[in-house]
């Protein structure tokens, strides 16, 4: 059995963070190991609170990881502090970890800050370096890159620019574009557009974390990216399309599908 590990935060609601992760590794039919770096206090309506785990709990935890059960592959997802950013960058270094995910998470989809404004060049200059992938939606592409974002010509700009620096695959995800959900994989100076029709549905709570995590799984079976990633927008789409309608705000994804 292929073993994948995501590097997150915990969503006590269930619906995007580490329980996204681990449900869609599971429904892939794979063994899923978490190492946790914030709990959150929030559900489908907001986030309360976030308690940050200590960077050297941390490494434990990656430690216990790596030295017993080593993944196939790897998400990593909300990741609050430098240092805890720091930590993680040198231990996928230490273990040679490959097939590495990376969604940059920066804000939750209700607008809550989920990593501190001082992280993001440490998040830049030490982690998506280790990444074989990274999948900022639009506002973490614009972070990145440092311009505005308004169209599929927008995103192929920025994904230039951001190739200027990274030499990983960088898939940009169009669900914050108004008319369609179409993803933009950018790798050695080439796009491939992964196109989707927008579902009306207003229930997106952790379709990053989803994606990730299934483009991690694809990968850990040993397919090659362009394929991982049309399986992942497959399995995202469909989740989508479900159209489950729990809780007050936006809500959770079906991965019973
Ligand atoms: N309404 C939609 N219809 C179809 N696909 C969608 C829709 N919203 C998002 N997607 C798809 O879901 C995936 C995640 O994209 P999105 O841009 O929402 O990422 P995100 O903002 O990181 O997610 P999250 O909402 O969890 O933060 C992408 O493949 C995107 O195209
Ligand atoms: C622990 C954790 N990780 C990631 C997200 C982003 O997901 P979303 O943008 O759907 O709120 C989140 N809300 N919570």
């Amino acid at each position: 059995m292929k073993k994948i590990l995501t590097i997150a935060g915990s969503d006590c609601s269930g619906g995007a963070g580490i329980q996204a992760d681990i449900k869609t590794i599971t429904t892939h039919k794979m063994y899923a190991m978490s190492a946790i770096t914030a709990l959150t206090a929030q559900n489908t309506t907001g986030v309360y609170d976030v308690s940050e785990i200590s960077p050297e709990f941390v490494s434990k935890q990656l430690d216990c990881i790596f030295e017993d059960i080593f993944p196939d592959a790897i998400k990593i997802g909300m990741v609050s502090s430098k240092e805890i950013i720091e930590v993680i960058s040198n231990k996928l270094k230490e273990y040679k970890c490959k097939n590495i995910v990376v969604d940059p998470v920066m804000f939750s989809t209700s607008g809550h800050e989920l990593m501190s404004k001082d992280a993001m060049n440490t998040l830049e200059t030490k982690l998506l370096p280790v990444a074989d992938i990274i999948t900022p939606n639009i506002f973490e592409a614009e972070s990145i890159c440092g311009f505005n974002i308004k169209n599929k010509e927008d995103m192929i700009k920025a994904a230039k620019e951001i190739s200027n620096s990274l030499k990983c695959h960088i898939l940009i995800k169009g669900g914050h574009l108004s008319d369609s959900a179409d993803d933009l994989l950018f790798y050695e100076k080439k796009p491939i557009w992964f196109n989707g029709k927008r579902i009306d549905n207003p229930n997106t709570h952790g379709t990053g974390c989803t994606l990730s995590s299934a483009i991690a799984c694809n990968l850990g079976k040993g397919l090659s990216m362009e394929k991982s990633i049309y399986n992942s927008k497959k399995y995202i789409t469909s989740a989508l399309k479900s159209g489950l309608d729990i809780g007050k705000g936006s809500g959770p994804l079906n991965h019973c599908v």
